[in-house]
């Protein structure tokens, strides 16, 4: 099984690097003409991966907005990382998982296992149990080919008092924790299968990050579009860390409603590529 940061590579080199979130808000299914309900999520998100076809290889749907509707929005889930994953998009689920290893563990099994219902092909995690208590996702994502993009400096103000905060190794909680996973990766060849996910939403040097270390890296990087980031402004916001930057959009693409759709991811990525 190839290593997920190398199938990431090869979807960035094939697609593109834009990644497109599938949330569907009570707000945007309102604006759609859809039910807030778990068939008008479904039909939202199929739209939007019929509309991403050709235009970006990777989507990120957003569990939270899935399971609002219990039973029946993880039946929809279940069919939309499916869908999308047999159209050859890679899936990286947006569900911000942890805590103690055992039940970490779990986790992994539940998002990244071959056969798994809800498999995808990488999750989000939370290391705020420590990045150690993730190992066993860690080491599930290896054995299969899957990704794990740990939470390091997220796009919402409200996180910088923790994230900023400096520890006892005399760096801040996120530059640190970007270090403890750049080393997990430092034996790949491109990028590793170990990602932080960073917000775009101020320069990453703010939150104590050194770009230099994510090289090996992947980045995911939600705030740009709807929370004000610009994706021409990435190399000010990542520097020389831009280069690993999967950069996220969601609401400022699927508030252009259906139809528009097309032409809002075109203008995006015409935005990245400037
Ligand atoms: O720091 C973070 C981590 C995750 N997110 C998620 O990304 C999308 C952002 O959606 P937009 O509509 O493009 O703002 C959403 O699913 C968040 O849960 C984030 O925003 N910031």
């Amino acid at each position: 099984m190839m290593p997920f940061g190398e199938r990431l590579q090869s979807v960035v080199d094939a697609h593109g690097r834009l990644c497109l979130g599938l949330d569907p808000h009570a707000s945007l299914l309102e604006q759609w003409g859809l039910a807030d309900d778990a068939q008008g999520a479904r039909s939202l998100a199929m739209t939007a991966i019929d509309a991403a076809h050709g235009r970006v290889g990777i989507v990120k749907p957003q569990a939270a907005f899935f399971e609002r509707f219990g039973a029946a929005g993880y039946a929809v889930l279940e069919e939309v990382i499916r869908t999308a994953r047999d159209a050859g998009f890679l899936v990286i689920a947006d569900v911000k998982r942890g805590d103690i290893g055992s039940t970490a563990a779990a986790y992994g099994e539940a998002w990244l296992a071959p056969g798994s219902p809800l498999e995808s092909d990488a999750m989000t995690a939370v290391a705020y149990q420590g990045l150690g208590s993730l190992d066993p996702v860690i080491d599930l994502a290896h054995q299969h080919g899957k990704g794990v993009f740990v939470l390091t400096a997220t796009s919402n103000p409200e996180g910088r008092g923790v994230q900023q905060s400096v520890s006892g190794s005399g760096r801040s909680v996120a530059g640190q924790l970007a270090r403890d996973v750049a080393v997990r990766n430092a034996s790949a060849r491109g990028w590793g299968s170990i990602g932080v996910v960073i917000g775009a939403t101020e320069p990453i040097t703010a939150s104590g990050i050194d770009p230099v270390l994510l090289q090996h890296t992947p980045v995911l990087g939600p705030g740009f579009g709807y929370q004000g980031s610009r994706l021409g402004d990435l190399a000010s916001v990542y520097g020389v860390a831009a280069g690993s930057v999967i950069p996220t959009v969601t609401r400022s693409v699927l508030s252009a409603g259906p139809d528009g759709l097309a032409a809002a991811l075109d203008a995006h990525r015409a935005e990245l590529a400037a």
